[in-house]
């Protein structure tokens, strides 16, 4: 399995400092919880798709400094011996819970609760961030193409345009669970067991004295397989009738011409021209695959007008997360340990949605026994249960008088054990389950939850005692400000 080393510097310089501190402090041991989650769902879309905690984990376990690392640390600042020695030792032995990758997941809700000596826990704040962002924005973004797609085969082509080798890989990977069929990167194949597909370019095309010769001569090395380039002079006059007589050609050989790839043009009047085209000539069973710069709005219209499109490449505007480029997860600290209980921690700010909720919780999903549907969110006190035998009141968290009453349902809890000390405490499910997970997961939510445009807002609530321990934090912190200030 792929194995990252040298990552512990893969960090921002206030945490180590902060560590730095701590230790100078004496307390650098304590223990302290936090939870990473995001405020606000991308693209407009009623849901983000999880992705990213594969990742996170590999880091995790590996997570040490190096003798160049402790070396370059000591270059930055006059850090004592003593802590650089801390850090020679240092291995991440704390406690974490996360949702499986995979799971549709929803603002302000922990999508991971990590338990564990403050110095560990500042220390990989920016690399899961990093890696869990990334992740489930550019999983998030293949949900929504896949929605569109309806059963199409989805392509992810975006190595060449990716921010960089990791995002490709990686996002190839966060791609794939959400519901693409197949990546075009033979390192994301041999990392992940994905399937890797591919056509040719127009460079193919350019290097034979005529299009018809370069056809043939590909035709020759795949005859099984070949997908032909047919923009590269002129896709109806020439690209598509070429590829009309070398998949003839194939036939009488007992061979088939696969397909052919669209990519320039109006797709929608070429794809059904070429299909046309390919049916006359008795190739039914050629596909017709597009690209060139598709999202979930392009393919919505080319499927609107009619689009003739078995497969679709998918590169840039994927990969890239093109029309949101971050997903702005935060990673917060809930909860302090003092004489072995945990205090909840509270950070306020003047927009309420900011504020964060406090302390070691869970969360419920709440699902509707009769239609089997998710029907809202709970985040509890961990330690706390939901009794399902009892009606349950979930009520929005600001706007309190937003209420509704469950009954008959069952309580999921989407927070499992992942690491325990340091360990990893979970099977990590092979790629091919994530995404049957994935897509299983999104017939459990309403149509209304999962449409692009507008969707409804799906409850994430909080337990009345939590909201209640939420609000005597807050006030409690605001008395002390106006005694502070003598008011
Ligand atoms: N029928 C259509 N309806 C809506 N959008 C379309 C249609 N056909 C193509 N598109 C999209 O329009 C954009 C066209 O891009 P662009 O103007 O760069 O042209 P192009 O045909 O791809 O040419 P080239 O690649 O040679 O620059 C792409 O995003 C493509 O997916
Ligand atoms: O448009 P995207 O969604 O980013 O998909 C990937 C693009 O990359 C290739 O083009 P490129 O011009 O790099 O090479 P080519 O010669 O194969 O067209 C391919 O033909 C697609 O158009
Ligand atoms: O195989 C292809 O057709 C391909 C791969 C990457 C980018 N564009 C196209």
């Amino acid at each position: 399995m792929y194995k990252p080393t040298g990552w512990a510097l893969h960090t921002d310089k206030y945490q180590v400092t902060m560590m730095y501190a701590h230790w100078k402090n004496g307390s650098h041991l304590h223990r302290k919880a936090f939870d990473l989650y995001f405020r606000k769902l991308p693209f407009g879309n009623g849901y983000a798709v999880f992705a990213g905690l594969e990742r996170a984990v590999q880091y995790l376990e590996n997570l040490q400094f190096t003798e160049e690392d402790i070396r370059y640390l000591a270059e930055q600042e006059s850090f004592e011996p003593e802590f650089l020695d801390l850090l020679r030792e240092f291995r991440f032995r704390g406690d974490i819970h996360g949702v499986r990758e995979g799971t549709l997941v929803f603002p302000n809700e922990p999508l991971l609760r990590l338990e564990g000596t403050i110095m560990e826990l500042q220390l990989v704040e920016t690399a899961l961030l990093n890696f869990i962002g990334y992740q489930t924005l550019v999983a998030t973004k293949a949900a929504r193409i896949y929605t569109i797609a309806e059963g199409d085969t989805l392509m992810e082509f975006g190595t060449r345009r990716a921010q960089e080798s990791d995002a490709a890989v990686w996002g190839a990977r966060a791609a794939y669970l959400a519901g693409f069929d197949a990546t075009s990167n033979l390192r994301a194949g041999q990392m992940f067991g994905i399937p890797v597909q591919g056509t040719h370019s127009h460079a193919w095309v350019q290097d034979f004295d005529t299009e018809v010769e370069a056809f043939r001569a590909y035709a020759r090395a795949f005859p099984d397989s070949s997908v032909l380039l047919v923009d590269t002079y002129d896709t109806l006059k020439s690209g598509v009738p070429h590829a009309i007589q070398v998949g003839r050609e194939l036939k009488e050989k007992g061979y088939r011409l696969a397909g052919i790839r669209l990519d320039s043009g109006d797709l929608a009047y070429l794809s059904k021209e070429a299909r046309r085209m390919l049916d006359e000539a008795g190739l039914t069973q050629t596909r017709i695959i597009a690209s060139s710069d598709l999202d979930e709005t392009t393919l919505l219209n080319l499927k609107s007008q009619g689009a003739k499109v078995d497969a679709w490449g998918v590169g840039t505007r994927l990969i890239t997360a093109y029309d949101q480029p971050s997903l702005g997860a935060v990673y917060k600290l809930v909860a302090r340990e003092q004489n072995g209980e945990w205090l909840p921690s509270i950070k306020i700010s003047s927009n309420p949605e900011k504020v964060t909720t406090p302390g070691i919780k869970t969360v419920y999903r709440i699902i509707d026994q009769r239609t089997n549907k998710a029907r809202g969110d709970l985040i509890i006190e961990e330690g706390h249960s939901i009794d399902e035998e009892q009606p349950l009141t979930l009520f929005h968290p600001i706007h309190t008088y937003r209420k509704k009453k469950v009954r008959e349902f069952r309580a999921i809890n989407l927070l499992h054990p992942i690491m325990r000390r340091g360990e990893r405490v979970f099977d990590p499910p092979p790629l091919d389950e994530i995404r049957r997970y994935h897509l299983a997961q999104r017939s459990m939510f309403w149509e209304e939850y999962l449409r692009l445009m507008n969707p409804e807002e799906y409850p994430v609530d909080l337990s009345g005692e939590l909201w209640n321990t939420k609000q005597e934090l807050l006030q409690k912190i605001y008395r002390t400000i106006r005694e502070e200030n003598g008011s």
